[in-house]
């Protein structure tokens, strides 16, 4: 397979006003992509498109492979996308977990696109579906939190626990959407380096949404950058250049947004071709 994902000429509109125009984009399995772009530019509304969680314009909406099976055609969903989804972790800011199922419950969820309905609808998870569900949380290091309710747990664990629903549910493709904006530096450095770790172990294909090009550059090697639901760069992450990002973040561009809280403090790592050159 020479693509994990592959999207062509993808349209969209909301309304009257088209938010993506011909979008273009393929991924080489076992990447790790960060989508970044200022707030507004399409970045949630193409992850939603690559999860199958939207359908492009009707009759002009494009066409979207993933793993080299047709999901969306045109703005209709492929009839196998339960099938398809199973094969696609997705990753929220707020988490989506069910805070008052216990962390491993919420994890085993993550196998229900795998099984039958049926068995799915009464939790009748076994053995080996639990000692998984174990391991991934062991993966994430959270074992010691397996019985806790999920509700119990800091904003970064929990987003640690959906990642760990993702290994369970043997995801190919993670998409992750601003996994980190709602956390702590050391939060965010966590589920940041949980995702490398997937991406470089596994060899699982991960596409992050970033706010903060920072994290970007220190755990992704390739970006594409969307600029009013256009695509504005598709390339090595060494290729972003101070003037680029000025040009595309704007007048949204200051220290909030290119940087995390760690680096605040040390004005010599505000420059972000430095941390590029640092990366490459
Ligand atoms: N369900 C919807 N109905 C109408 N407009 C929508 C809908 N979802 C998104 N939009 C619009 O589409 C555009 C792109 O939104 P999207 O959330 O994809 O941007 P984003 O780059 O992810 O922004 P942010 O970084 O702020 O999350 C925005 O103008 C948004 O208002």
């Amino acid at each position: 397979m020479t693509h994990a994902i592959r999207v062509q000429n993808l349209n969209k509109t909301f309304g009257t006003r088209q938010v993506l125009h011909d979008l273009a984009l393929d991924v080489a399995p076992g990447s790790m992509v960060a989508l970044i772009g200022a707030s507004g530019s399409g970045k949630s509304t193409l992850l939603r498109h690559l999860a199958g969680l939207a359908t492009g314009d009707r009759q002009v909406g494009g066409e979207i492979q993933m793993l080299g099976q047709q999901m969306q055609k045109d703005g209709v969903l492929n009839r196998n996308v339960r099938r398809l989804r199973s094969d696609i972790g997705y990753i929220f800011q707020q988490f989506n977990l069910v805070g008052r199922l216990s962390v491993l419950k919420n994890v085993l969820l993550g196998r229900l696109g795998r099984m039958s309905r049926v068995r799915g609808a009464l939790g009748m998870f076994n053995k080996e579906e639990v000692n998984n569900a174990l391991q991934a949380l062991e993966r994430v290091g959270l074992l010691e939190y397996a019985y806790r309710r999920a509700s119990t747990l800091s904003g970064g664990q929990q987003q640690r626990v959906a990642i760990a629903r993702a290994l369970c549910q043997k995801a190919e493709i993670i998409l992750a959407d601003e996994p980190i904006a709602s956390l702590d530096p050391e939060s965010a450095r966590k589920v940041m380096e949980t995702l490398a770790d997937i991406n470089k172990r596994d060899g699982k294909t991960v596409i992050v949404t970033l706010h903060q090009v920072d994290y970007a550059v220190r755990y992704c090697r390739h970006a594409v950058a969307l600029k009013g639901g256009k695509k504005y760069f598709d390339g090595p992450i060494g290729g972003l250049s101070n003037d680029f990002l000025s040009d595309l973040y704007g007048s949204e561009i200051g220290t909030a947004l290119l940087f995390g809280e760690q680096d605040v403090k040390k004005p010599e790592a505000r420059d972000p071709a430095r941390l590029v050159l640092a990366a490459a």
